[in-house]
């Protein structure tokens, strides 16, 4: 490395000391603290935003500032690859050692070495290339700024910053500039509400849907996604969103609102009341990339149906599974229509049991990974098809090159020779699919399309769409443990290998309760042990949870050290 780059290094980073005491890890979902110790790593971050760039031949990385459901004063940061995906796996435990480097000279020297190791061309031709976005969070400005600083730290790099974006558009808008397509804001809504409305057009003359069923009132969690909604619902026709929380009104970002406190509290969201009984409503978290469904069932509870990202994986299925047999049903003689493309289904040990079980009788492949995005969606990739979903309401569905193709020269023969045939428009639903839905990762407002346009093609009430399955009680519990990384999991984190005899007690404890199925795993990105518990009745699952999570205490707890 070149003297002028070694001193800008180290004069640069010594305005960004490192917090005392505090140990940060890249976790499930990047670096996530209380925004006030965050200067240092967002700094770092920037620098190694830039040299992944350099490494990836200068391709476009993104750096996307958000904090996502947690709460509006703490923040993080992460990087998108060039693909739109999630930073590399390979490139985790860098961002550790980076962001916990005790002082300049040390910094410097994990650069030097890391640079030599992945031989990453600082001189070469082209700068490196960083699109930066961050979420409404206040301390985001700040952190921007920082991460700026970071990039410039590498000489030459070049930052572009995108403003208040949602995660998911910051990935959109990576993967779009690396394939040199138009990649804007704008481009971004066009894309989504054109592809929306060929969906729409679509639809089976004989699809009926209610005229109560036309209304969808979304929580935006007081963040960036109901901002963007509210963009985006102009450029579309046939829908009537109404947009709530969307943090014009005084409310807090995820504070008693958003997806990840709707789907944990099963409880109605701030800003919704009696008044809304049976309309379909939805939930985005604080950076739009979790997507849940409900519907407010009486007037004298604040309890909701909830309709997770299970069900929307679902329903997701039902749609792509039903176009791929219309494709199949009439028998061309031509070589192309034998091509078989290959559907898969990702889900966690975190899926209710009840839809796995759906899915496989519909016969479709399901598989499982463990938790966290990158794993699920590096699944989802191996096959023509693969929709994925966590629970929770992060998913999309990802289509390969080669089925791409194929539909793409399916759809010119099929004009040729029986033009506006229902081949072809299924044919036409799966491009439609393919551009309105994120390629790069979940993505609430683009979910919330798909479901809207599948939806009217089916003529479903969100209570048809519930009825799909029934969902096995289940319950979540955390458990502070002395250290979690002592519980070590195997099968996608349905056993856990250790501590020894841990796994032969859960076991013990389930085979109690009639299609009891419970599992514990360390969480990515808290101090805790999660345990999860499911069982055919409400009571059953809380005492199974409540008995695992003895265990836990037991083998593993404050107490028993
Ligand atoms: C049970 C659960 O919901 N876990 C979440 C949570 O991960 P943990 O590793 O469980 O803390 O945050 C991740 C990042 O947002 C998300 O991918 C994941 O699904
Ligand atoms: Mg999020």
């Amino acid at each position: 490395m070149k003297e002028q780059q070694q001193s800008h290094l180290l004069s640069s980073s010594a305005r960004f000391p490192p917090p005392q005491g505090v140990r940060l890890s890249y976790g499930t979902a990047g670096f996530r603290a209380d925004a006030g110790l965050l200067q240092s790593t967002v700094y770092r971050v920037g620098i190694l935003a830039a040299l992944r760039s350099l490494k990836m031949d200068s391709s476009v990385i993104g750096l996307m500032i958000t904090a996502s459901h947690n709460k509006e004063s703490d923040n993080g940061v992460k990087i998108a690859d060039p693909s739109g995906g999630m930073l590399s796996q390979h490139w985790e435990s860098f961002a550790d050692a980076l962001a916990n480097a005790p002082s300049p000279q040390h910094l410097l020297h994990l650069i030097i070495e890391f640079v030599e190791k992945e031989n990453i061309p600082l001189e070469g031709a082209r700068p490196a290339q960083i699109l930066l976005g961050r979420d409404t969070r206040p301390s985001g400005e700040s952190l921007l700024e920082a991460a700026k600083q970071g990039i410039s730290s590498i000489l030459g790099a070049v930052a572009i910053d995108m403003g208040i974006v949602t995660t998911p558009q910051l990935h959109w808008m990576v993967r779009a500039r690396n394939k040199g397509v138009k990649a804007s804001e704008l481009d971004y809504f066009e894309q989504l509400s054109s592809s929306f409305r060929c969906l729409m057009d679509l639809i089976p003359s004989g699809s009926t849907f209610n005229e109560v069923d036309y209304k969808l009132v979304v929580d935006g969690a007081n963040g960036v996604g109901g901002e963007k909604l509210e963009v985006l619902k102009k450029m579309l026709d046939g829908l009537a969103i109404e947009v709530r929380n969307s943090g014009k009104d005084g409310g807090v970002l995820n504070e008693g609102v958003g997806a990840d406190y709707v789907q944990k509290e099963k409880v109605v969201p701030r800003g919704f009341s009696s008044q809304d009984v049976g309309i379909r409503s939805a939930s985005l978290d604080g950076d739009a990339d979790r997507l849940v469904y409900f519907s407010v069932p009486s007037e004298s509870s604040s309890k909701i149906d909830l309709v997770d990202g299970d069900k929307i994986l679902s329903l997701f299925a039902v749609f792509i599974k039903e176009q791929l047999s219309i494709l199949n049903k009439e028998g061309h003689t031509d070589v192309n229509s034998d091509y078989q493309p290959r559907l898969g289904v990702i889900q966690t040990a975190y899926a209710n049991g009840a839809s796995t079980d759906y899915l496989r009788r519909l016969g479709l492949e399901v598989l499982f990974t463990p938790t966290g995005v990158k794993y699920l969606h590096e699944k989802a990739a191996e096959y023509d098809i693969g929709i994925y979903f966590e629970a929770n309401g992060h998913g999309t569905i990802v289509f390969s090159e080669s089925f791409l193709c194929w539909l793409e020269s399916r759809n010119n023969e099929l004009s040729s020779v029986v033009k506006g045939s229902e081949q072809q428009k299924a044919v036409l639903r799966l491009l439609a699919v393919s551009k309105l839905i994120n390629q790069a990762v979940g993505d609430a407002l683009s979910g919330l399309l798909l479901v809207e346009a599948i939806l009217r093609h089916m003529g479903w009430s969100i209570y048809r769409w519930t009825e799909l399955y029934q969902d096995l009680p289940s319950r979540q519990l955390k458990v502070k443990v002395v250290d979690r990384t002592s519980v070590v999991t195997a099968n996608a984190e349905t056993v856990a290998v250790r501590p020894p005899g841990i796994q032969e007690a859960i076991n013990a404890e389930t085979a109690k309760y009639p299609q009891g199925r419970s599992f514990i795993r360390p969480s990515g990105t808290e101090d805790v042990i999660r345990v999860y518990a499911e069982a055919s009745t409400q009571e059953a699952a809380d005492s199974l949870a409540n008995s695992v999570a003895k265990l836990v205490d037991q083998f593993l707890g404050f107490s028993s050290s």
